[in-house]
């Protein structure tokens, strides 16, 4: 795999609509395989972390978060990105690690064909079934450009925040030892709980969710 460099890194004071505030060290790079402009948002002691993690300590802990402009911008309540990226910067905060903003909005898919797969949603396929109907795969997400950063800023063995295996396994076999996997808080929503059973169910996604009635 092609080695990408951190290009540029500045520290940005985060403030989320909830009063919660923390500094993130964000970075961009030079060299990732996709050509997209994804960051790396440094949280928390993160560089004490890595020397930890060098020195055969505890990995740091990292969550690769895919790109939703309706649920980390505006809040839609039809996922639950929004809360999660909130979730995950805190706790990453707190023992120091690597938030991955991938610009994978929609799976993949693209922010117009997103949209185009909820109009086919409220007519009744589910979240995959949708992305099939528009001749799109179910899931376009590769994380080639996440090891990539991952490598550049020095974190190859993390503790992976997500409930996502494929998030896990693309990474290991991009060359990222993941010693751990920690799930994610599960945030549902009346308008988001079909999403969420359709990943547990179709994807081996790690959400327990309360039974429906
Ligand atoms: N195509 C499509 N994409 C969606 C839909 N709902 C959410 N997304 C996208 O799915 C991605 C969600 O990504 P993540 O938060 O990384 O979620 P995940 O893959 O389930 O994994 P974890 O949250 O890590 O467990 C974002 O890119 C969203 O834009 C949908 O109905 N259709
Ligand atoms: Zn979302």
């Amino acid at each position: 795999m092609m080695k990408a460099t951190v290009r540029q890194q500045v520290t940005v004071p985060l403030r989320f609509t909830d009063g919660y505030t923390t500094p993130a060290r964000v970075m961009t790079f030079d060299g990732l395989v996709d050509g997209q402009e994804h960051l790396a948002l440094g949280l928390g002691d993160w560089q004490r972390a890595l020397t930890k993690s060098a020195a055969g300590g505890r990995a740091p802990m990292v969550r690769p978060h895919s790109e939703c402009l309706t649920g980390d911008v505006f809040g839609s309540l039809r996922c639950d990105c929004g809360p999660q990226l909130r979730e995950a910067v805190e706790r990453i905060a707190e023992q120091g690690g690597f938030l991955l903003y991938l610009r994978q909005e929609g799976r993949g898919i693209g922010l117009y064909a997103k949209l185009d797969a909820y109009a086919l949603q409220d007519s009744g396929l589910d979240t995959y079934e949708a992305n099939v109907a528009l001749g799109r795969g179910e899931d376009e997400r590769d994380y080639a450009a996440a090891a990539q950063m991952l490598f550049a800023v020095g974190a190859d063995r993390v503790r992976l925040l997500t409930n996502n295996p494929d998030k896990a396994l693309q990474l290991e076999k991009y060359g990222i030892d993941v010693t751990q996997r920690i799930p994610t808080g599960v945030h549902m929503s009346p308008a988001n709980v079909r999403y969420l059973a359709t990943k547990a169910t179709h994807t081996s996604h790690t959400i327990e969710l309360p039974l429906a009635e």
